[in-house]
Formats: C-alpha cells, sequence, structure tokens
C-alpha cells in the first residue's frame, strides 16, 4: 500500500440509478416506488431544446412534492457547452427543497468543468442560506473526460460517483456503432476454427473510471444499456462491471432495475464464501501462518481483503 491510503467511497446503495425525463412528469411518482437506489432526474438529452424551462419546472415541483423515500435523487443537468446549465444550477437550487442530493454533471472534459459548476453551486447555496451541499456526480462519456479521468476525480469535495456514458463516450470517440453499451457486433476475435468471439469493448474506461473513483474515494457506475428488451445482455454487461469493480448500472426502463440490483447485490453463495474464507484466515492467523487453504486454493492476507469487499457490499445492502 502506498503510504496514501487509499479512502473509502461513501458508505451508501448505489446498485441502480433509474433515469427519467424530466419532461415526462407522470413517471416520477413510479420512479419513486421504484426500487432503484437512486433516481437521476433528466434535463439533458432525454429532454427537447424547447422543453428545458418545463422540464426544470416539473423537477423542482417533484423535489419538493415527491415522497422520495429514502432514495438519493440527482438532477442531470446541460452540459457546460449548452445555454442551458446555469438556469439548471441556479432554479434547483434556489427553488428546491434539500431533497436534492446530487447534480449529475454530462459531458465533463477536465476539473475546470467541476469547478465551475462548483463555484456557481456555492455562490447560490450561500446565497439562499442552504445548510446541505448538493454533491457532485459527473458521467465520462468524451475522450476528454477520459483523458482527464484521475483530475475530475479529485476536482471536489463535492464529488461523489462517476458513470461511464456509453453513448456520448462512443460518438466522442468516433467509434463505428449505434448500440448503447453491451457486445458490438464487430468487436470480435476469430478463433482458430473460424468461429467468432466477442470482446468487451468498454473494459479500457470502465477500468480507468474505476482506478480514478478507488483512488479518490468514489462511487464507479456502469452507464446505460440501450436496448432494454435483452435482458440477458443488460445482465452479462452488469456482470463484467460488477467483476471490473463498478458498484452499479444505470437503468433507462423500470424493467432494468430488479436486473441491476440482483448483479450488484452480493448472492447468498458469494457471502457464504467470503465468511468462510475469513474465518480460514483468522484460523491461519491463530496458527501463525500468512496463508492456508480454502476448497483447495491459495488464500492469504489479500484474500481477506478481497473477501471484506463483499461482506462490506452486502452488509450495506442489509443495513
Ligand atoms: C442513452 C443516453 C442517456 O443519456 S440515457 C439517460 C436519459 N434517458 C432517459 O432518461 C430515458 C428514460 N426512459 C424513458 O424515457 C422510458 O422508459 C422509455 C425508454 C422512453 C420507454 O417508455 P415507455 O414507452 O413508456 O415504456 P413502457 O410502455 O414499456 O413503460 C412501462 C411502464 O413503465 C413506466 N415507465 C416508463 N419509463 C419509466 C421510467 N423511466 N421510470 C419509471 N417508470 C417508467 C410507464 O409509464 C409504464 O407504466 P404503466 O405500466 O403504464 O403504469
Ligand atoms: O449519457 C449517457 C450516455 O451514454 O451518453
Ligand atoms: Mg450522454
Amino acid at each position: 500500500m502506498s503510504f496514501k491510503v487509499q479512502p473509502q467511497a461513501p458508505s451508501m446503495p448505489n446498485r441502480c440509478q433509474l433515469f427519467g425525463p424530466g419532461s415526462r412528469p407522470a413517471i416520477f411518482e413510479k420512479m419513486a416506488a421504484s426500487a432503484a437506489d437512486v433516481i437521476n432526474l433528466d434535463l439533458e438529452d432525454s429532454v427537447a431544446p424547447d422543453d428545458k424551462p418545463q422540464a426544470r419546472a416539473n423537477i423542482i415541483e417533484a423535489l419538493n412534492d415527491v415522497d422520495w423515500g429514502t432514495k438519493t435523487v440527482s438532477v442531470r443537468i446541460n452540459g457546460l457547452d449548452t445555454p442551458y446549465w446555469y438556469r439548471d444550477v441556479v432554479e434547483v437550487l434556489e427553488k428546491a427543497g434539500d431533497r436534492i442530493d446530487r447534480f449529475m454533471i454530462p459531458k465533463v472534459g477536465n476539473a475546470g468543468d467541476i469547478y465551475a459548476v462548483d463555484a456557481l453551486a456555492s455562490a447560490v447555496e450561500a446565497a439562499m442560506g442552504r445548510t446541505k451541499p448538493v454533491r457532485f456526480e459527473v458521467i465520462i462519456e468524451t475522450a476528454a473526460g477520459l483523458a482527464h479521468v484521475e483530475e475530475i476525480a479529485a476536482a471536489s469535495p463535492r464529488m461523489e460517483a462517476m458513470s461511464l456514458g456509453a453513448a456520448d463516450y462512443a460518438a466522442s470517440m468516433g467509434m463505428q456503432t449505434t448500440g448503447i453499451g453491451g457486445t458490438q457486433e464487430n468487436y470480435y476475435m476469430v478463433a482458430p476454427d473460424g468461429s467468432h468471439h466477442w470482446g468487451d469493448p468498454w473494459v479500457a474506461p470502465i477500468t480507468a473510471i474505476v482506478a480514478a473513483c478507488r483512488t479518490h474515494g468514489l462511487l464507479p457506475v456502469d452507464g446505460p444499456f440501450g436496448d432494454f428488451s435483452d435482458d440477458q445482455g443488460f445482465t452479462a454487461q452488469a456482470r463484467r462491471s460488477a467483476t471490473l469493480g463498478m458498484v452499479g448500472k444505470w437503468a433507462i426502463h423500470p424493467k432494468q432495475v430488479a436486473l441491476a440490483n440482483e448483479v450488484f447485490t452480493p448472492s447468498e453463495a458469494q457471502i457464504t464464501e467470503a465468511r468462510e474464507i475469513l474465518a480460514a484466515m483468522e484460523q491461519a492467523t491463530k496458527d501463525g501462518s500468512g496463508a492456508a487453504v480454502y476448497k483447495g486454493r491459495l488464500v492469504d492476507l489479500a484474500s481477506i481483503r478481497q473477501a471484506e469487499v463483499i461482506v462490506k457490499q452486502a452488509e450495506l445492502i442489509t443495513g
């Protein structure tokens, strides 16, 4: 371990972030009644330009009036290259009560973008006498965002989570696809027998996001999977993300919430195995050994840290 100890990510459930357009208030109560840990009310790409002012008003009303229970509630503001974002920040912080937890900042390109939103949010919060600072989550979905992912993660104490936005990321990187996340038809290897084996084109940005988040104590989250009729594809993508260290995934349709919750909640079998490894290592330590054999395989002090990840995830969900 480096002399600088790795900070803990915030201890909060973040297995699924359910999105809904701010221009569609009829679904807000359904979002609040869902099993998602986080709700993202959108002012950005799911809202047409002419609908932005009404969507803002709808979201402010919902932040004041809807019972969001214990969910984390986030508002996705517009990008800093648009004329909308400053009004998103100012109006929401001036008119919504304390039920807003996060702003999601899309298409961030560097730490300066976070600084700008931080400065504006700080001024409005001070002017309004708000005592609960809004926290930030960002989307890494541009080439610049990926290139500067670490400085973005470190940009403000408000930073809480970071998502991969597969759709805009693909566009910004010039990827030859219109698919949003998951398997890409043309990203395959050919085996000696001529069969095709599909690779994961998202592994590089996911790994970069996880590393930046873990270095700075943020929650790494996988973004949208567009084909909401493909449960198997969603689950496979979510499992790959969980295996690489992400803590949750977006749902762009309510049917994806249960799928995400299942993947990002450790199974009984995983929890049992983790507890057995901890018990085996406790016995090994008592016996004066740093290593032991569990089910025919090596476990050592690193296995304790691995098992603790799973036990902590489980405890977070069960409370
Ligand atoms: C890709 C890049 C990104 O930026 S993704 C993030 C931005 N996009 C979004 O926020 C889109 C979110 N999703 C949606 O707007 C809708 O789910 C879309 C995909 C348009 C589908 O809507 P719709 O045709 O109504 O679906 P459906 O008939 O299958 O709905 C079944 C029941 O579920 C409801 N529903 C729909 N969407 C949501 C939602 N996001 N949250 C909560 N509930 C939702 C529908 O109202 C419908 O309810 P009911 O059964 O009639 O009571
Ligand atoms: O905003 C999300 C994306 O995939 O783009
Ligand atoms: Mg996007």
